[in-house]
């Protein structure tokens, strides 16, 4: 029963801002929030290494379902360590990462410079490749299949993209192919780290817009940001790695917290523990 006690401990904490202006609880909001926080994603007392060296230790808490996450802190902080983690690439060096959901239907979307395009194969196989996971690599794509895969490029504006190489695409249209995989996978937990580096404004939006509907649909979406302003517009929490330390915060809280003003404005700003 891991729910019923994290509604306790976010509402003493106020984490799920459910007090009305007298103080009383708005109980329609909280049959909304209470299924927002059930967790499939939870980290227990975790601490990971890398050669050796400790990155992270005594991390604890849930990421909420049906939300997105902002991962932030400075360079070097740990998180793309804690994104491996959570994937099962790296092993923790004590304590958990305890995930629900199948591996099937996780999804990793590293940084741009960690991907290698240069494979031959169009942006309409690769949004096919989404099905692999869970239908196996080598069973051929049905009728189904191939409607999905138009549906998905026609949403995220690469329909006619469809046949073009991926080494050819400009960075933001590969963001798009991408995510495209990710919504053929139809995943669950969707790690992304910067996801929004080097893409133009358009594709920003149209790619906030397509997070924010997978996560209203249910999945958990964490999301390495180093952008205030987007994290401002696209976050329900947010967890910050600093001095091999984890603390959660709400972005409002975070904003407050930086700017002395509720949001907006709320530029320029900087992360903590940045130099
Ligand atoms: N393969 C590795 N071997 C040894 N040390 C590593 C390795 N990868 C990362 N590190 C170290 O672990 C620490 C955390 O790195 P990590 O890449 O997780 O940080 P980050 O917060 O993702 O940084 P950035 O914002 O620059 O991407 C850093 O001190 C880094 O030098």
């Amino acid at each position: 029963m891991p729910l019923f006690p994290d509604v306790i401990v976010d509402l003493a904490t106020s984490r799920l801002g459910l007090g009305t202006a007298g103080g009383a609880v708005d109980s329609s909001r909280l049959v909304f929030r209470v299924v927002a926080l059930m967790s499939c994603l939870q980290l227990k007392d975790l601490q990971l290494a890398r050669s050796g060296r400790t990155v992270l230790e005594h991390l604890d808490g849930h990421f909420q379902a049906a939300a997105i996450t902002a991962l932030i802190g400075a360079n070097g902080a740990g998180k793309s360590t804690l994104i491996q983690a959570i994937m099962g690439t790296l092993t923790p060096v004590s304590g958990s990462v305890e995930c629900q959901v199948p591996a099937a239907r996780r999804a990793w979307l590293p940084q741009q410079l960690a991907l290698d395009l240069s494979f031959p194969m169009s942006v309409e196989e690769l949004i096919m490749t989404g099905t692999w996971p869970s239908h196996g690599a080598f069973k051929g794509y049905c009728g189904a299949h191939y409607r999905r895969g138009r549906e998905i490029m026609q949403r995220l504006g690469i329909s006619h993209l469809a046949h073009r190489p991926l080494g050819e695409l400009s960075g933001g249209q590969r963001q798009r192919a991408l995510i495209g995989r990710t919504l053929m996978q139809e995943a669950e937990l969707l790690l992304l780290d910067e996801p929004f580096a080097n893409v133009d404004v358009d594709t920003v939006e149209i790619l906030m817009d397509v997070l924010r509907e997978m996560a209203r649909k249910g999945a958990t979406i964490i999301i390495v940001l180093h952008d205030m302003n987007q994290l401002a517009k696209l976050a329900d929490d947010v967890l910050i790695l600093t001095e091999g330390h984890g603390r959660w915060a709400t972005p409002d809280a975070l904003a407050d917290r930086q700017t002395g003003l509720s949001r907006p404005p709320r530029l320029p700003l900087t992360f903590p523990g940045s130099v």
